[in-house]
């Protein structure tokens, strides 16, 4: 273990996300009480404080950062009115997609799994549909629809968001989804999703997997492809189906990997990492972490959001970008204990969203318990 300490930027954001990072920041100084933290702002915060999503100070600490932890930006306060000219201001997701490209963030990593299997009880699909699903979307985040220019509704009555992708774009997802397969033995299979039946930058995706995995990773199978209207059908038909690697474009990694928490049972389940590397290699990679939802603004302040896609974003943090494997590994191993049935040794705690009536603070608290359980 790294005896110097790094410094991690907490970004708790809006609706909820202050709650979540409160406990996943709780869990980190539990489990690696080098770490150092210092909060910035992003998002509607960000702009009632700073007139804009994004400020520059938050940019430079991120880019000084050992790692960044994230909760959620976004809130129907947003965009605001000016009271004088009626002009709408900037969105806080506007910062999100800011930071995600000034960082070069291109990779985004959204582990499918059941944190617990007791969990299987809770999905709202059938348990013997998503006993056994595992699979994790690998989503290009710098690219795409969410980047390409964009035109809002004009005097004709006509708007439109361009898509937009390049060859090195693809490449450089494409090898990240490689290295995640070679992980294991096996390796897990890539499925490549896209709409390449209608959209040239779908073709473009198809042909630049193909050849770059047959070109650069020659031992791995060749990938097989989904069309992505099919594959969101397989998703909660036969889940087991698409266990591998999801390796997809911004939009449709997205929507994805929404319905894809459907499998474990809530939103507030799983976590991600956005990287501008391949984790673990020689080189340092720059990672933003985060849960997969929003700022759940139907929920914000009531003390009930389930924290633990925030805290098993905090272990994706210790493992790719501090290199603290052992300290991931105690975190997953709480969260399991916590979630657990009483009658498999666990505590058998669940918030709102799974049915329980655990608050966010319990589900952290009884997080940290149990790392220091492992850990005595
Ligand atoms: N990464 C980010 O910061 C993201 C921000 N957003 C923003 O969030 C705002 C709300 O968007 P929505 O479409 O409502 O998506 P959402 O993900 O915030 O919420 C969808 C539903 O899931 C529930 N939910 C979400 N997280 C939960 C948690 N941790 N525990 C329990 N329940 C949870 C919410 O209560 C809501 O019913 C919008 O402003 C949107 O732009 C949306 C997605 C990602
Ligand atoms: C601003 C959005 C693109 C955020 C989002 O929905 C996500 O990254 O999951
Ligand atoms: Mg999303």
């Amino acid at each position: 273990m790294s005896t110097a300490a790094p410094l991690v930027i907490l970004l708790e954001g809006d609706g909820v996300g202050p709650e979540v990072v409160r406990e996943a920041a709780k869990v980190l100084r539990a489990v690696a009480p080098h770490i150092q933290y210092q909060s910035e702002l992003l998002g509607g915060s960000a702009i009632d404080a700073t007139g804009v999503p994004l400020p520059q100070k938050t940019l430079s600490a991120c880019r000084s950062a050992a790692a960044i932890l994230l909760g959620a930006v976004g809130g129907p306060q947003w965009p605001r009115k000016d009271a004088t000219t009626g002009v709408l201001g900037p969105r806080p997701e506007q910062g999100l997609l800011e930071i995600r490209k000034e960082l070069d963030l291109f990779a985004n990593i959204r582990p499918c799994v059941f944190p617990s299997d007791s969990l299987l009880n809770y999905s709202p699909l059938k348990l013997e549909t998503v006993k056994g699903a595992e699979f994790i979307v690998v989503r290009e985040l710098t690219g795409g629809i969410y980047f390409g220019e964009r035109q809002e509704e004009n005097a004709e009555g006509e708007a439109w968001d361009k898509m937009v992708y390049t060859v090195p774009e693809i490449q450089r997802i494409t090898r990240i989804a490689a290295h995640l397969s070679l992980l294991t033995t096996p390796p897990r299979p890539i499925i490549s999703v896209d709409k390449a039946n209608v959209l040239a930058s779908s073709r473009l995706w198809r042909r630049v997997v193909t050849q770059t995995l047959a070109v650069e990773f020659p031992t791995l199978p060749p990938p097989t492809h989904q069309l992505v209207d099919s594959c969101a059908m397989i998703m909660v038909k036969n889940p087991r189906a698409l266990n591998g690697i999801l390796l997809t474009e911004n939009m449709f990694g997205d929507i994805l990997s929404d319905e894809a928490s459907v499998i474990p049972g809530s939103l507030g389940l799983l976590p991600s990492a956005s990287l501008n590397g391949v984790p673990g290699g020689a080189e340092k990679v720059v990672g933003l972490y985060e849960p997969i939802h929003g700022s759940a603004p139907d929920i914000a302040g009531l003390g009930i959001a389930n924290p633990i896609g925030t805290i098993l974003s905090a272990a994706l943090l210790l493992r790719y970008s501090l290199g603290l494997e052992k300290e991931a590994k105690v975190v997953e191993d709480a969260v399991r204990k916590v979630l657990d049935d009483v009658s498999s040794g666990g505590l058998g705690l669940r918030t709102k969203d799974l049915g329980g009536d655990a608050t966010t603070e319990q589900i952290g608290d009884a997080v940290v318990t149990q790392i220091k359980k492992i850990l005595a």
